[in-house]
């Protein structure tokens, strides 16, 4: 399979650093405390999932970049943003995979961005989707750009209740057409992820993400005209099957 050009032929030389330690969203002590208030040092977040179009906290600046070894798959199960208990729905997660790429955002919070924004995707992430974090080496899409950014990445992996595991790209498409949350619809979800990856990022390759959109625009072909049939059939499937 053709690897993304910018992916190392062999598996990373290091290993990835340990996985972060939890990081509880309030500092322990008034040092802990100034320290992520007042503290220079900036904490980076990369998202490749909805953080790529809905972080939801205040950061100071992003970059459009890769992180290494590691592949994105539709295998988190959502019973709460994009699905319900009786209907999961599915979003993404990273699995380990040498000689592969993720692309994604990767956000740069300081000072008092920094424990409020912990806090948000503590709840978001780990709280209500399951996901833990684990620190990871973040490279710019920039060519100027020298060292790469260690970076905090949520990962659902497959000890968490929530996870679902691999299934076919047209079964993953038909369960996200008829899932839905409070975030809103499962097809958002997939169709905002492809978008950015076609917009941000069109020399990436994603084999998975494309072939699950291209799997349900086969089921809901109205999906391929225009932005409104798309807002119309996330929030009204069943109309659209016609
Ligand atoms: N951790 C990934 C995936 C994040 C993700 O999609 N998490 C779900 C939690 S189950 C979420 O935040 N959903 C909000 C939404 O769907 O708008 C990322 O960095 O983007």
């Amino acid at each position: 399979m053709k690897r993304d050009p910018q992916c190392p032929e062999e598996c990373p030389s290091r290993p990835e650093p340990p996985p972060a330690p939890r990081i509880t969203p309030e500092p322990t002590g008034e040092a802990e405390d100034a320290e992520l208030k007042c503290g220079s040092a900036p904490v980076w977040i990369f998202g490749y999932g909805s953080l790529v179009w809905r972080p939801g906290f205040e950061f100071t600046s992003r970059k459009v970049g890769f992180i290494r070894g590691y592949s994105r798959r539709f295998w988190q199960g959502d019973t709460f943003h994009r699905g319900s208990e009786k209907m999961p729905g599915r979003v993404v997660t990273l699995l380990e995979d040498c000689g592969a790429c993720t692309w994604g955002v990767a956000y740069e919070v300081r000072g008092e961005q920094i424990p409020a924004s912990l806090q948000y995707l503590n709840m978001r992430e780990a709280v209500l989707g399951g996901y833990d974090t684990k620190l990871v080496k973040f490279h710019p899409q920039e060519k100027d750009a020298e060292e790469p950014i260690q970076a905090l990445v949520y990962i659902a992996t497959p000890q968490n209740p929530s996870y679902l595991g691999p299934a076919s790209e047209e079964d993953i498409a038909a369960q996200i057409i008829v899932s839905s949350g409070c975030a809103g619809h499962n097809i958002e979800y997939l169709l905002r992820l492809a978008e950015f990856m076609r917009y941000f990022c069109p020399q990436a390759e994603d084999k998975h993400l494309f072939s699950i959109e291209e799997a349900l625009i086969s089921i809901l072909p109205c999906l391929c005209c225009t932005e409104e049939s798309v807002e119309e059939t996330a929030s009204n499937p069943q109309k659209s099957k016609g």
